[in-house]
């Protein structure tokens, strides 16, 4: 990571968070957003009985590898991905962001508990369209060791679970550690609660928590369509040979 990029992203890292993760409210402007939102292809949907997503060049096959023939359009590299690239948070990344996978959530749909893996580089960059949601993480390595020490309290106690607040237009990064050692999901809820500062790691750098304070620390799930930019690592020109388009 480039030092500039640094202190800009400095700004932005969430306090009392594993290491590291960040949060930037107003990512994307609202006609941005909307522009996306009119880009995604209708007819790609994958439908899961929780939500439904499409990954964008193409599905990682069994292995783990990226064989696309294209690389991802241009309705997402701009404005998204340049800008994400600025923040030097994939700048020892093998490619630099190559892949996107879009999920869409209703009302009471989420995603289990689950690890992105090592079929990418670790950053995962996470901007959310449309509604507010909660993400959970917690520390996967809990248990490990987890014996009395002695005083006859366990070394290695329950997990702490961290609660972040995703609003729409919002940029998420989950980097490093964080990325290796965590889980994250979303609950199936209609509706979150008790969002207050004590409660949500990201709270002193949301963009509008007068909404959610001023309604009790409740927050009303709405459609949410997040864009996770990640860059896998092991990737394939197959693709582009099959297609006639080989560019080495
Ligand atoms: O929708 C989100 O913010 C999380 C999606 C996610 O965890 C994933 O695509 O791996
Ligand atoms: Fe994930």
């Amino acid at each position: 990571m480039i030092e500039s990029s640094n202190r800009i992203l400095s700004g932005y890292c969430i306090e009392h968070a594993p290491s590291a993760m960040y949060y930037i409210p107003n990512f994307i402007t609202g006609e941005e957003e909307a522009a996306i939102m009119r880009s995604i292809p209708p007819t790609r949907w994958v439908s899961l009985s929780n939500r439904r997503l499409q990954a964008l060049p193409a599905r990682l096959t069994a292995t783990n590898t990226l064989v696309a023939s294209t690389p991802l359009p241009a309705w997402l590299t701009e404005p998204v991905v340049g800008r994400i690239h600025d923040l030097g948070v994939f700048a020892d990344a093998p490619h630099g962001i190559n892949h996107c996978l879009i999920n869409e959530y209703l009302p009471g749909q989420g995603i289990m508990p689950h690890e992105d893996g090592p079929a990418y580089h670790p950053v995962t960059a996470t901007v959310s369209l449309g509604g507010t949601t909660v993400l959970s993480v917690t520390d996967k390595r809990h248990g490990e060791g987890a014996e009395p020490n002695g005083s006859g309290e366990v070394a290695n106690p329950e997990p702490k679970t961290y609660r972040f607040i995703q609003e729409p237009r919002s940029l998420l990064l989950i980097t490093g550690a964080a990325y290796r050692d965590t889980l994250h999901g979303i609950a199936d809820v209609t509706e979150d609660v008790d969002l207050r500062t004590e409660t949500v790691a990201n709270w002193k750098l949301l963009g509008d928590k007068s909404a959610i304070a001023t309604g009790g620390g409740r927050s009303e799930r709405r459609t949410r369509i997040s864009l996770t930019f990640r860059d896998v690592k092991k990737v394939s020109s197959i693709g582009s040979k099959i297609f006639g388009k080989a560019k080495g």
